[in-house]
Order: C-alpha cells, then sequence, then structure tokens
C-alpha cells in the first residue's frame, strides 16, 4: 500500500477560500443591512476565485480493494458489472468497484451459512473470538491514516474528523464488542415443578447488515463489532456511494484471525442487491441503518420472505431547544454543531432550532455569524470544518429545500447558494422565522441547513418538538435542572443530550422512537439486538433443592 502520510499535506497553509470566509464574516456580521442575498452572491464570489485557482488535494492513498470479498476471497461479480464510485469534491470517478447483485448476495449467504454452521467461528472460545476482534482493532489502530483517507475521499467528511473522531470511534466500538464476547450468558430460572430451567443466549447464524453513507465505518463498527462478538456470520451491503473503506477493514479481520466465510461484503445498489439480501430466505436477522423509506421497504421484504427479525435505524428531524436562562455564545455554538456536523448529513442533526424569544434575536445574529465563518473546502485541507456532500442527487435535494425555504417565507440569514464552481458543496445555510408547516421544518434535509424558530413557553415547545413522525434525538440547553428534567422526560427521542450533542460512546445505547427505528445499537443492548434466547427446561429427580 503506497501510503504517503497526510502530515505533509496536512501542512498547506489554510486556503485563501477559508480566509476570504473568515474576513467576509467579520465584515457582514458587523452589518445586518446588508441584503441577505448580496451576503451570498458576495461569499460566493470570493470562494469561486480563490477555488478556481486551486485544485484538489491528491489521496494519499491507493485502492487496493474493489472486488466483492465472498468466503475470505477477493472476487469479481457473476455478472462482472462495476460500477463508479465517485470523489464528492469534483464528481470525477474515483474507481470501479465490482458490483454485487441476487447470484453474489445468494453466494455471499451461503459462504456465511457454511461458516456459521461448519466452520470454526461458532465453535470457537468466545475468548478466542474476542482476541480476533481485538486485534483487528489494533490492525486498524496501525493504518489509522490509510483508512481515514479512504473515508474521506469516498465520503468527503473533513479528513481530521475521519482521523481524529470517527475511527478512533471505530475502534473503540471494536474494542468494546470485543470484550463482551466472553460475557454473553443465560440465566437459571426457578419455575414452578421440578425442573432445571436454563436460558442459552445464541447467536441468530446468518446476519445481513446493510448500511448507510453519512458515517461508513463507524455504522459497519455499530453492526458488524456486536455480531460478530456474539458469534454470528455476516453478509454486510455498504451503500453505493462509500463502499472503498469497508473493503479495506474487513480485509484487516481476515489478517486478523478471521476464518473465511465469516464476514462478506457485496458492494451494490439497494433496489439490487440489497433487496436481495432482505429477501433471502436463509438470513435469519436484519440489521439496517438508512432512510425511513427504505426501512419501510426491507421490513416489507423480511416480513414476506422468511419473517426475519429486523433492527431499522432510521431518520430523524431533531429539535434543539435553547432555553431561556442560556448562555447564548454557548447555545449558538452548540447548535451550529449539532447541525452542521458531516455536512449536515447526520440522523440526528439538529434540524429543528427552538430558540425562546427572550434570547432569540441575539441567537440569530450569533448563528449567522457562526456559519458565516464555517471553514468549506476541500477535506483533506487542515482546519476545514466542512466539506462537499456526498453526491449530486443530495446536493440538489438540499439546493431544493433552500429555495422551498425562501419561496415559503422563511428569512434566509446566511448562505443559500453553492458554494464554489465544482463539487457538491453548499454554503451554510441559516434560516430564521422558520414556521412548523414548512418543508424545511418538516422534511429531514440532510444538508448544512440551520432552521430557526422562536417559542414562548416550555408547554408550547415540547408539544411543537414531539410533532413529528421521528424520535431519533433531541438537544436541551438550559442552566435549570428543572426545565432540563422536565423536557428530558416529555420529548419523544431516542437520546436527549442536555447542554452537549452528538456524545456517541460505544456504550450508551441509540435509536429511534416512532418512525426514527426499532431497536437499538451500542451498549449492551446493541448486543442483545443479534442473540436469541432458547429456554431449556429438564426435569430434575430427587433434586436437593427448588
Ligand atoms: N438512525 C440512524 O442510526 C441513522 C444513522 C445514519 C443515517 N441514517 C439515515 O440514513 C439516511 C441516509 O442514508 P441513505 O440515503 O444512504 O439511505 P438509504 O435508505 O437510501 O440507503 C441506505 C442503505 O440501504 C440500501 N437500500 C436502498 N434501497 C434498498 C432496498 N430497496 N432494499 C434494500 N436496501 C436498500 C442502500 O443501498 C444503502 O446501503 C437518512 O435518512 C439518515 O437519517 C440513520
Amino acid at each position: 500500500m503506497a501510503a504517503r502520510k497526510l502530515s505533509s499535506l496536512l501542512s498547506v497553509s489554510s486556503s485563501a477560500a477559508a480566509a476570504s470566509l473568515r474576513t467576509f464574516g467579520r465584515f457582514s456580521g458587523a452589518g445586518r443591512s446588508i441584503s441577505r442575498f448580496s451576503t451570498s452572491v458576495a461569499t460566493q464570489e470570493a470562494i469561486n476565485s480563490t477555488l478556481k485557482a486551486e485544485e484538489p488535494i491528491s489521496p494519499p492513498i491507493e485502492i487496493d480493494h474493489t472486488q466483492l470479498l465472498i468466503n475470505g476471497q477477493f472476487v469479481d461479480s457473476a455478472s462482472g458489472k462495476t460500477f463508479p464510485t465517485f470523489d464528492p469534491r469534483t464528481g470525477d470517478v474515483i474507481a470501479h468497484v465490482a458490483e454485487g447483485d441476487t447470484e453474489d448476495v445468494n453466494g455471499a449467504v451461503d459462504a456465511a451459512r457454511k461458516a456459521f454452521e461448519q466452520g470454526p467461528w461458532p465453535r470457537m472460545t468466545a475468548y478466542e473470538r474476542c482476541r480476533i476482534i481485538l486485534r483487528c482493532a489494533d490492525l486498524l489502530e496501525k493504518h489509522i491514516e490509510d483508512v481515514a483517507a479512504l473515508e474521506t475521499w469516498d465520503n468527503g467528511k473533513p479528513y481530521e474528523q475521519a482521523l481524529n473522531i470517527e475511527l478512533p470511534m471505530v475502534i473503540r466500538t471494536f474494542r468494546y464488542y470485543a470484550g463482551w464476547a466472553d460475557k454473553i450468558h443465560g440465566l437459571t430460572i426457578p419455575a414452578d415443578g421440578q425442573f432445571h430451567v436454563q436460558t442459552l443466549h445464541e447467536p441468530y447464524g446468518v446476519t445481513g447488515l446493510i448500511i448507510p453513507w453519512n458515517f461508513p465505518l463507524l455504522l459497519y463498527s455499530w453492526k458488524v463489532a456486536p455480531s460478530l462478538a456474539c458469534g454470528n456470520t455476516i453478509v454486510l451491503k455498504t451503500a453505493e456511494q462509500t463502499p472503498l473503506s469497508a473493503l479495506y477493514v474487513s480485509k484487516l479481520f481476515h489478517e486478523a484471525g478471521l476464518p473465511p466465510g465469516v464476514l462478506n461484503v457485496v458492494s451494490g445498489y439497494g433496489a439490487t442487491a440489497g433487496a436481495a439480501l432482505s429477501s433471502h430466505m436463509d438470513v435469519d436477522k436484519l440489521s439496517f441503518t438508512g432512510s425511513t423509506v427504505t426501512g419501510k421497504i426491507i421490513l416489507g421484504l423480511a416480513a414476506k420472505s422468511n419473517l426475519k427479525p429486523v433492527t431499522l435505524e432510521l431518520g430523524g428531524k431533531s429539535p434543539f431547544i435553547v432555553c431561556e436562562d442560556a448562555d447564548v455564545d454557548k447555545a449558538v455554538e452548540l447548535a451550529h454543531n449539532a447541525l452542521f456536523f458531516n455536512q449536515g448529513q447526520c440522523c440526528v442533526a439538529g434540524s429543528r432550532t427552538f430558540v425562546h424569544e427572550r434570547v432569540y434575536d441575539e441567537f440569530v445574529e450569533k448563528a449567522k455569524a457562526r456559519a458565516l465563518k464555517r471553514i468549506v473546502g476541500d477535506p483533506f485541507k487542515k482546519g476545514v470544518e466542512q466539506g462537499p456532500q456526498i453526491d449530486d442527487a443530495q446536493f440538489n435535494k438540499i439546493l431544493k429545500y433552500i429555495k422551498s425555504g425562501i419561496e415559503s417565507g422563511a428569512t434566509l440569514e446566511s448562505g443559500g447558494v453553492r458554494h464554489g464552481s465544482k463539487g457538491y458543496y453548499v454554503q451554510p445555510t441559516v434560516f430564521s422565522d422558520v414556521q412548523d408547516d414548512m418543508l424545511i421544518a418538516k422534511d429531514e434535509i440532510f444538508g448544512p441547513v440551520q432552521s430557526i424558530s422562536k417559542y414562548k413557553n416550555l408547554d408550547e415547545v415540547i408539544q411543537r418538538a414531539n410533532a413529528t413522525p421521528f424520535g431519533l434525538a433531541a438537544g436541551v440547553f438550559t442552566q435549570n435542572i428543572d426545565t432540563a428534567n422536565t423536557l428530558t422526560r416529555a420529548l419523544k427521542a431516542g437520546t436527549v443530550w442536555v447542554n452537549c450533542y452528538d456524545v456517541f460512546d460505544a456504550t450508551i445505547p441509540f435509536g429511534g422512537f416512532k418512525m426514527s427505528g426499532q431497536g437499538r445499537e451500542k451498549g449492551i443492548y446493541g448486543l442483545t439486538s443479534f442473540l436469541q434466547v432458547k429456554a431449556v427446561v429438564t426435569p430434575l429427580k430427587n433434586p436437593a433443592w427448588l
């Protein structure tokens, strides 16, 4: 693997585009009288001129793995077909990747079945399974710069974010679940009658895992690590936008000693490879992360085939509530990151910012200033906070939502247009005066668009925050413990962060209320979703006690 070190690239002096953004941010923040549209246009011109002068940084990694990984071997797809994966910075093709379809999924499921029924994996001791997962964590740590570079190239997320935040979380998740492997056990139960009753917590067998593109490896780790720790085998379907990093890390699992057939990776499209896996009669359990629309399809396919149980981690429209006693500067920074992190492509994005009327004007002014200071640019460049969106479909969808926000009467405070002239960059966009019935307040935009609304009292904001079919997460910002307690109990969401946001430790359960999902990942809850319980009842002759 030719792996030039990134440190040299990252020392490139901060971009002229970023500098002009910062300068412009200070300038425009001082004068709200500047027309909002001219704000966008002027920023746009400054950025365009600097972007033209700069070529995208060459990613310091070569692509070694583009085939499917089945039964421990990299192989072409049965059809011989490939599909392109794109660089979101330019729209250029990074690589052509083997395109898995029904036949490949069938082969992968057969390999996983054989590995489960006949292979060494479920028969080795739990401690041996633990050590393989730990060894993979060590290998990933060793190759962390390569893998972070792949993730950034394929996804567009800032390299520093991939390297310093996400991959350490992936490694931690591997180690967390490795530690569980030899601590999974059932109960003995004092049932009525002369019986010895015990429960066995058993692996399902073949698990089908389907993941999206926004956090390719982090979501890989949330599913692959607990499934392996429980002794299952796996067929993983990656997102068609980001197939590369999972192939690399799955190869590392094999280097760490994973037997062939235990972890199979099929790259390909949802409607073909994903649907084939969801409706396969020999897959025992499915775990899916993606949109609510696809979640419904997958649940239907599982029901129509062999009624396999399904864990669903779906979309969100999470409220971030700023209370009247909030320290506005801190609230602005937290709300900004809650929405703009990962280019706004987070299932938990705090995409409805509710601000109490007492601090509303100050909050809006400062939220705008913060967005104007956000550093957008090549995600391989040091200091960049925001890279491009994943692809042209998401890019166009986001611009349509921005247009709809303007047309429905929300006030555009910053951004509102593309950033630069190539790739899928969108300017950090802030709307104020957002009403609950506007599309931007109802739909999951999945982009860098903050929507700020005003509220008067707690009862009102609770009702409005809960008035959504989603229930993934919520943020509460207050210095009053009673207000915090009232809100945390009233909000219908799988996670409530108080005076913090996006805290994703491997130990903390994660999942959605309502149409944001079914089941939980991470922590012990994520483990139990890969186990089934068997009750074993044996008559006792002359027991000494019952
Ligand atoms: N709740 C969570 O933990 C969580 C985390 C990250 C992302 N998400 C959600 O994911 C969505 C964004 O990701 P996306 O656009 O990739 O979602 P998506 O639903 O379009 O795709 C997700 C995965 O499902 C596959 N897929 C698509 N159609 C399929 C079908 N008919 N049968 C089987 N598989 C199919 C895709 O190929 C991909 O691998 C957002 O809604 C976001 O909120 C949720």
